[in-house]
């Protein structure tokens, strides 16, 4: 059994990947935490107390909030814990801090652990190369109305994973419509939208001289988060050090090459 803590337990995914959990005959859930501790799975009331585990834990999944990473990595590195992390909105010294603990322990990154994002993902990029050029491409993004990061995580993966194909990577325009300004050919161009109980939806828009190209994907519960997030863990659970993305996983799954 992998004994593992929750991080981000009280929220809206630590409420469903907890279910998960429980229905996985390779898990256990042994801990939840978060910043309030409103429900937390043990008598530990502050948030410092994810030290207390120590021992007691193999693997911590994380879905919280950028304010919490800087103590999951301290939490991972002390006790020589894995961890997967799910949590986005994550800044560019977040990851920096990321790929450095990952010298020492396993962490699995994705800012969307489902499958089928990682299939648009090989689709974008393939169409990317194909199209080139002449093609404007614009992300659209659509998420419920608690989500507090924008542009998502996804949004920002799929722009990277496109700019790959590219010799001279596109700058990153957000929201074009609130500004008066002519669409660049150099750009790639992502939108959010914020509304009810969307649980997450990315569309990738290639825009062609009378013809266009549309990419998309559409969550429908996030027990594919959930999902995604239990697979990961079991990937990385043994593994030795280093920096692992839905990329490794899957290769590993289906033999598949980008
Ligand atoms: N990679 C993926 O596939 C997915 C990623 N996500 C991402 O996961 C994250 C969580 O999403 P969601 O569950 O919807 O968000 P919620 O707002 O519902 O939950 C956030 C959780 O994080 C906790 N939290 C907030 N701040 C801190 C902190 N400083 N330290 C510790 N815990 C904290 C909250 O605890 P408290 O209530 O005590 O404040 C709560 O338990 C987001 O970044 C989201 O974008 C979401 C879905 C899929
Ligand atoms: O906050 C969410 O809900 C989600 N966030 C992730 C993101 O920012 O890409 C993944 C998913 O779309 C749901």
């Amino acid at each position: 059994m992998i004994k593992t803590l929750i991080n981000g337990y009280s929220g809206k995914m630590g409420t469903v990947l907890s279910n998960e959990i429980t229905k996985d005959n390779e898990m256990e859930l042994v801990g939840g935490i978060s910043k309030h501790c409103r429900e937390c799975f043990s008598d530990f009331k502050l948030y410092d107390d994810i030290f207390k585990f120590k021992d007691a834990v193999d693997m911590v999944i994380d879905f919280s909030h950028p304010s919490s990473l800087d103590s999951l990595l301290k939490f991972g590195l002390i006790n020589n814990v894995p961890l997967v992390i799910g949590t986005t909105g994550l800044s560019d010294e977040n990851f920096k801090n990321i790929k450095e603990a990952a010298k020492k322990i396993p962490i699995f990154y994705s800012a969307n652990m489902s499958l089928g994002i990682n299939l648009l993902l090989s689709l974008a990029k393939k169409a990317a190369s194909f199209l080139g050029d002449s093609f404007d491409i614009e992300i659209v993004e659509m998420h419920h109305n608690k989500k507090i990061d924008s542009p998502s995580g996804t949004a920002y993966m799929i722009a990277n994973e496109i700019n790959k194909s590219f010799n001279e990577p596109k700058k990153y325009v957000f929201n074009r419509h609130e500004r008066a300004e002519k669409r660049q050919k150099n750009e790639i161009g992502i939108h959010s939208i914020r509304g009810g109980t969307i649980v997450g939806e990315h569309s990738v828009l290639f825009l062609g001289e009378d013809e266009e190209v549309e990419i998309k994907h559409r969550a429908l519960s996030k027990i594919v988060f959930a999902q995604g997030a239990i697979k990961a863990a079991k990937f990385i659970y043994k593994k030795s050090a280093g920096f692992y993305t839905m990329d490794d996983m899957l290769k590993n799954f289906t033999g598949r090459e980008n």
